[in-house]
């Protein structure tokens, strides 16, 4: 079994004594559950009313499982069982940065000086494929998951997806939160929590020469969040309290990926946006201006921006000429504009300047910020500004933790 979460590295004891070793090291404790004592989430605290440990907030989306764990930086606070199991994982969680094949702790978004519940460390943050839960599952039936706690904190679809059957085969509850609750308060939280979280590319209209700048997001209704997962979905968020799902597309980094693999026969994310940073759209699309000459003026449509997005591919000829990089190009081009376009809609009808795009399609992936910041300033007129946040795809993970621990960020 590939569990990711668990260390792949032969030195070490086997995978499965070594996601024992993780899960559990008392009859009260586990490290991917949280540490109730009487199983309801609502005691989250310890006889002295402390927060109990290990704490871990998980987002399983359609394509990534997200988790984010909070540790502790003084382990002699508590007691002798609970030491033993943060020592546990840290060993073995924290002293890797790539769990399995698939699993990885991004160490570049770690939060350092954190305080939750009165508690200071660290925060970290930790993917891997939902394609790789039914091994997480198999593991907690296996290692017994369902004697150790009373449940799992989770967001995200497959909170609802997997509920059933971590209840009928791990005896386990999920304890489910709404993902774009979620979103909004992991947002809230980390942006007042990190100073350098926001950011936005200047000149947005010359690609060549836009730098990345902080943005002080401290007063920061009304906005919009666009979020990049899979799908998309679009908030307008008016209030800390008062927001509404606006759209969302079924057009998103799910779609990219999926036709990327199909046009290219790339297997990966990152050798998709690898290939896409190669190539040039300008092969697959057909511009205003191979169908004007030049640019559209009476409606203010320039020669260079894209009139049919695969357009020349109905050619015989451009399509024996197509590379894989212009073919990666232009699907991420197409995907990104599309996105912009929507965002773009919703801003206008909901009267809205500051457009935050969120998800992690945003991974590893400045050439769709730019556009997306492009596309923002040049058909508003430079009114709408395209905003940023360095742990993209975190915050649904980050807001459910909040959530089950009941904290206004
Ligand atoms: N390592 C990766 N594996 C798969 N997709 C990735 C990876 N890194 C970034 N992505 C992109 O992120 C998208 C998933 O974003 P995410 O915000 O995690 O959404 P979800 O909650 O739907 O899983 C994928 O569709 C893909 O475009
Ligand atoms: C259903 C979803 C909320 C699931 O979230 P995800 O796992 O994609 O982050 C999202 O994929 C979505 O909003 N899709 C677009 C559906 C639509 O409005 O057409």
């Amino acid at each position: 079994m590939d569990f990711p979460l668990v260390n792949g590295n032969s030195s070490d004891v086997s995978i499965e004594e070594d996601s024992a070793a993780i899960v559990k090291n008392d009859s009260h404790h586990s490290s991917l559950v949280n540490g109730h004592r009487n199983g309801s989430p609502d005691s989250f605290n310890d006889i002295q009313g402390r927060l109990a440990m290990p704490l871990f907030g998980m987002d399983i989306g359609g394509t990534l499982t997200k988790l984010v764990y909070f540790e502790p930086a003084n382990f002699d606070e508590f007691d002798f069982a609970e030491r033993e199991t943060l020592k546990t994982i840290h060993k073995y969680l924290i002293g890797n940065t790539a769990y399995g094949k698939t699993g990885i702790r991004d160490v570049h978004l770690e939060l350092g000086n954190q305080t939750i519940c009165g508690r200071t460390g660290k925060i970290h943050f930790i993917r891997f494929p939902t394609a790789q839960m039914s091994a997480f599952i198999e593991l907690a039936k296996l290692k017994n998951f369902s004697g150790l706690a009373s449940g799992i904190c989770a967001t995200g679809g497959g909170a609802y997806m997997f509920e059933e059957v971590f209840a009928k085969e791990v005896l386990l509850q999920l304890h489910k939160y709404d993902e774009l609750d979620c979103l909004l308060k992991g947002i809230h939280h980390i942006d007042r929590h990190n100073p350098c979280e926001c950011y936005y590319f200047s000149n947005p209209r010359d690609t060549e020469c836009c730098d990345k700048l902080p943005f002080n997001f401290h007063n920061p209704y009304p906005y919009l969040v666009v979020n990049i997962g899979s799908g998309v979905s679009i908030l307008s968020v008016r209030s800390k309290t008062d927001y509404n799902r606006v759209s969302g597309t079924s057009l998103g980094g799910g779609t990219f990926l999926g036709l990327c693999c199909l046009l290219t026969g790339c297997e990966t994310f990152e050798e998709a946006i690898g290939l896409a940073s190669q190539g040039d759209s300008r092969n697959i699309d057909k511009l205003v201006k191979d169908i004007y000459g030049g640019d559209y003026g009476k409606f203010g449509l320039k020669g260079d921006t894209v009139a049919c997005s695969f357009g020349q591919m109905i050619s015989q000829e451009k399509r024996d000429a197509a590379r894989k990089e212009d073919l990666a190009r232009a699907t991420l081009v197409t995907l990104t504009n599309n996105i912009g376009s929507i965002a773009r809609m919703c801003a206008k009808t909901e009267k809205i300047e500051r457009v935050v795009f969120v998800g992690n399609f945003l991974r590893v992936n400045e050439i769709s910020m730019k556009l997306l910041s492009y596309a923002m300033d040049y058909w508003s007129d430079g009114s709408l500004k395209a905003l940023f946040l360095q742990h993209e795809g975190y915050f649904g993970a980050m807001g459910c933790l909040l959530e089950y621990l009941q904290l206004n960020s």
